[in-house]
C-alpha cells in the first residue's frame, strides 16, 4: 500500500515536469501564432519571454523560504493552479500587458513546483534523492515533444491552441493523481548524510554553501549560454551547413537525456555526488574545448553530444541534492536560492552574450569555457572541504578509540590480577584451572549486559579470548611459583 502511494505520488510529480518541460519553450515555440494573435511584432512576443524569468526570480527566494513552513503539497497545488491560469489564459489574452502577467505566472509557477518537488523527493528517502535527477529528464522529454506537436499542427493547418489545452488537461487530471496522496514528513533529514555534516565546522559549512549556491548559477549559465549559441557558431564560425549546426543542439538533447539516465543509475548506486560533480564538470569543460577549437564535424558532434551527456544530464540537480543534505532543516529555502542563482544566469547571460557577440559570435560561445573553468574550480572547493571533514572525523573517532583503550587496558590489568588470586585458591584447593560451569555464566553475563544484541556473539567471542587468556596465565603463575 505504502509504496502504491509513493508511486502515485512520483508519477504526479515527474506529470508535473513534463507540463513544466512544455511550459519552458511553448510560448518560443508559438511565437509567431502569439504575434498574430497580439497584432504585435515577434521582438515584442520575445519581450513576453522574458517575464518567465522575471517571476522566477522575484518568487525563488519567497517561495522557498514559505515552503518549509507551510508544507510541500500546498506549493505544488500553487504552481499546478499558476500553470493552468498561464496555458488557459495566454489563449485568451487581450493584450501584451496581460500576457506579461501570465508569463510572470509562469516563472511563479516553476518556482513553486522547484519549491515544493525537490525537497519531497528527498523527504521520501532512500535512493531517492537520485529521483531528482529524473525530473530532468521529464523536463527534457517535453521539451523534445512539444516541438514535434507544433510541427503537427502547424503542418495539418489547425489551431496552434491546442498544446496549451493538452498541458491544461494533463494538469487537471494530475490534480486527480496527487489529491489523495500522503506526502513524507516534512524536512526529514537522510539520517547518515546528516550525522556526516553534522561533523563540519559552521564555516566550512558556510563556504560549502557558498560555493553551491555560485554553482547555481554557473551550472544553469553553461548550459544556457551553449543552447543561445552553438547553432549560430558552428554556421558563421566553424562555417557548418544550416543542417550541420542544428543537428549539434540535437545531439547535445540526446546527450542530455542519456547523461540523466546515466546519472540516476550512478547515484542509485551511492556514488558520492561531490565526486560525480568533479568528473562531469571536468568531461563538460574538455567537450567545450573541442568544440571551440576544432573544426572537424566529426570530433565537434561527439563533443556536443558528450557536453549534453555531462552539462545537461542532470549536473544542476546533483549539485542541489548536495546543498539539500548539507542544510536537511531548510530543504524550501534551499531549494530557492540555489534555483535563484540560476534564474540570475538565464536573466544575465543572454545580456553578457548579446554584448560580446558584437565582438564575434566565437567570443560569446568561448565565454563558455570561462563559465566552465569557475564551476569546475567551486566543485573542487566543495569536495576539497567535505572530503577533509571527513578525514577529520577519522582522527577525532580514532581518538575516541584510544581513549576507550586505554580504560580497557586499566580494567583487563585489575581482571587479570584478580584472576591470578582465583588461580591460587583453586590450586590451594587442588580444583582444575579450567571451570567450563563458570566460564557459561560469564558467557551468559556478557549477553544479558550487551547493549546491542547484534553486537553479543563478538563480545563473546573476545570474552572466550579472554579467559583462554587467563587460563594460561593462571597455568603459568602456577609453575613459576611452583
Ligand atoms: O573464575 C575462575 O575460576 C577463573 O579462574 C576466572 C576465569 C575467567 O577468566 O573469568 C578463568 C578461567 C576459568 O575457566 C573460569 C573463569
Amino acid at each position: 500500500m505504502m509504496v502504491q502511494r509513493q508511486t502515485r505520488l512520483k508519477l504526479s510529480l515527474y506529470l508535473n515536469y513534463f507540463v513544466h518541460g512544455i511550459g519552458l519553450i511553448i510560448l518560443a515555440q508559438n511565437m509567431q501564432a502569439l504575434g498574430k494573435l497580439w497584432q504585435e511584432p515577434l521582438a515584442t512576443v520575445s519581450y513576453v519571454i522574458s517575464g518567465v524569468g522575471i517571476g522566477r526570480l522575484i518568487a525563488y527566494l519567497i517561495l522557498g523560504s514559505l515552503a518549509d513552513r507551510y508544507g510541500r503539497k500546498n506549493f505544488i497545488y500553487f504552481g499546478m493552479l499558476c500553470y493552468l491560469l498561464f496555458f488557459g489564459g495566454i489563449l485568451i489574452a487581450p493584450n501584451i500587458q496581460f500576457a506579461y502577467g501570465l508569463a510572470i505566472l509562469a516563472g511563479v509557477a516553476n518556482s513553486a513546483l522547484d519549491a515544493g518537488t525537490y525537497p519531497t523527493f528527498v523527504e521520501l528517502g532512500g535512493s531517492n534523492g537520485a529521483s531528482n535527477i529524473l525530473i530532468k529528464a521529464f523536463m527534457s522529454l517535453g521539451e523534445f515533444i512539444l516541438p514535434l506537436l507544433v510541427a503537427l499542427l502547424e503542418n495539418h493547418h489547425l489551431w496552434f491552441g491546442w498544446t496549451f489545452i493538452l498541458a491544461a488537461v494533463i494538469l487537471l487530471l494530475n490534480f486527480g493523481i496527487l489529491r489523495p496522496v500522503k506526502f513524507p514528513i516534512k524536512n526529514k533529514a537522510v539520517a547518515g548524510k546528516r550525522q556526516f555534516f553534522g561533523h563540519l565546522p559552521a564555516w566550512r559549512r558556510w563556504l560549502v554553501a557558498g560555493c553551491l549556491t555560485c554553482y547555481g548559477y554557473t551550472s544553469m549559465a553553461l548550459m544556457i549560454l551553449y543552447t543561445q549559441w552553438i547553432s549560430l557558431f558552428a554556421l558563421k564560425t566553424l562555417h557548418f551547413s544550416n543542417w550541420q549546426a542544428h543537428f549539434l543542439l540535437s545531439l547535445y538533447s540526446i546527450g542530455s537525456i542519456s547523461g540523466v539516465i546515466i546519472l540516476f543509475w550512478l547515484l542509485s548506486r551511492q556514488i558520492s555526488e561531490s565526486k560525480l560533480l568533479l568528473i562531469l564538470n571536468g568531461l563538460s569543460l574538455i567537450s567545450l574545448l573541442l568544440i571551440s577549437w576544432s573544426t572537424q564535424l566529426f570530433i565537434t558532434a561527439a563533443a556536443s553530444l558528450i557536453f549534453g551527456m555531462t552539462a545537461a544530464g542532470g549536473i544542476m540537480q546533483t549539485g542541489l541534492n548536495l546543498f539539500l543534505k548539507l542544510f536537511p532543516e531548510r530543504k524550501g529555502l534551499i531549494t530557492g536560492i540555489f534555483f535563484t542563482g540560476g534564474s540570475l544566469a538565464s536573466f544575465s547571460i543572454p545580456l553578457i552574450t548579446g554584448w560580446l557577440s558584437k565582438i564575434s559570435v566565437a567570443a560569446a560561445l568561448r565565454f563558455d569555457i570561462l563559465i566552465g573553468i569557475c564551476g569546475l574550480i567551486l566543485v573542487i572547493i566543495i569536495k576539497a572541504v567535505l572530503d577533509s571533514a571527513a578525514a577529520t572525523d577519522l582522527v577525532q573517532i580514532r581518538k575516541k578509540i584510544s581513549r576507550l583503550d586505554h580504560w580497557i587496558i586499566i580494567l583487563l590489568n585489575r581482571r587479570f590480577q584478580a584472576v591470578k588470586m582465583a588461580g591460587e585458591i583453586k590450586t590451594a584447593q587442588q580444583q582444575q584451572i579450567r571451570d567450563s560451569k563458570r566460564e557459561n555464566q560469564v558467557l551468559k553475563q556478557v549477553a544479558q549486559q550487551s547493549a546491542d544484541q547484534q553486537l553479543t556473539p563478538y563480545l563473546q567471542a573476545i570474552y572466550q579470548q579472554i579467559m583462554k587468556n587467563s587460563r594460561d596465565y593462571e597455568a603459568n603463575s602456577e609453575r613459576k611459583d611452583n
